[in-house]
């Protein structure tokens, strides 16, 4: 596996060595996998039946280095729905390359998944938008992909998909639907918008989060950009929940000072709601594939 600071591709065989690895450790043939952001590793305790791999004992995976990613492969049983849970996910500004971060996300499309659901923290820079508030992700916008940093460059593996995949629909439509319903259901109210992925680490200065709100861009973060793109280029279906941990500053005379303690906390008290978010949605998500 490459080290730390590679930008190189991982080859098709470090791919099928670890899920084929993992596979011979379990008996689980998940179909769905989500993807735990910072401090929202508790979604997977809705599981049952469940079987835990830490990170550093699985051939080729990264390990988590950021506090609030507890660094564990989860495979477990959610409404009859085979699932894995990814407790902590990796990002650019740890170090790794982007074909590190979104590593799991192929052996995921090896082990069967079909729908991948990727849970975070932001920062909200929609002006409307509150602390706790929880936002159905409905586009993107890849700001360091602009740049080059992206996680299809090199060269493109057709058995996992097509040199220039379409990202006009990156966010599965049912899905998004599905969650909204799922939401209104439950009594929770949530907002739909575009998350801005930036590189971190720093929080964004005023005058980028300015810029931001110019863009469009209704939440930013640091995570699951690359990971979406990767899971709609090998065919998966996506859905992106951000959790709204802190309000970005606008205005140079607020004097909040965002920091990721405060971004933790926030996670810990939302993560109730997210986790009955969560396992209703699966439980429904399948029922929508079997009736398709
Ligand atoms: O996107 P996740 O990992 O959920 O966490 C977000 O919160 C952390 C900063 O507090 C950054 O990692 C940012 O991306
Ligand atoms: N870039 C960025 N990432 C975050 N993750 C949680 N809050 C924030 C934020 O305000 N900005």
């Amino acid at each position: 596996m490459l080290s730390k600071g590679s930008s190189c591709c991982c080859s098709f065989d470090d791919y099928k060595l670890t899920t084929e690895w993992l596979q011979n450790q379990t008996r689980h043939q998940p179909k769905v996998a989500v993807i735990c952001g910072s401090g929202l590793g508790l979604l997977a305790e809705a599981a049952t039946d469940k079987q835990t791999f830490r990170y550093q004992d699985i051939p080729n995976f990264p390990v988590s280095t950021v506090p609030g990613h507890e660094g564990c492969l989860v495979f477990g049983t959610i409404e009859e729905t085979p699932c894995v849970f990814m407790k902590g996910h990796f990002h650019l500004y740890e170090g790794y390359s982007l074909c590190q971060v979104t590593f799991p996300v192929r052996i995921f499309k090896l082990l069967g998944v079909d729908s991948v659901l990727v849970t975070n923290a932001s920062g909200g820079i929609c002006p409307d938008f509150k602390v706790g508030d929880i936002m159905v992700i409905r586009d993107h916008i890849n700001l360091p992909g602009f740049a080059g940093q992206h996680p299809l460059c090199g060269p493109n593996d057709e058995r996992f998909g097509t040199r220039f995949p379409c990202m006009s629909d990156a966010y599965s439509k049912e899905l998004r639907t599905l969650a909204l319903d799922v939401a209104s259901d439950l009594g929770c109210s949530v907002r739909t918008g575009v998350y801005c992925m930036v590189s971190g680490p720093n929080f964004e200065t005023i005058a980028e989060a300015r810029m931001l709100l110019t863009l469009g861009c209704d939440c930013v973060g640091m995570s699951m950009v690359p990971e979406v793109t990767v899971a709609k280029h090998c065919g998966l279906r996506v859905l992106g929940l951000t959790l709204v941990t802190n309000k970005v500053s606008l205005d140079y005379s607020r004097e909040e000072k965002v920091n990721h303690d405060e971004v933790l906390e926030i996670c810990k008290m939302r993560a109730e709601l997210l986790q009955k978010l969560v396992s209703t949605l699966i439980g429904r998500c399948q029922q929508n594939i079997n009736t398709h």
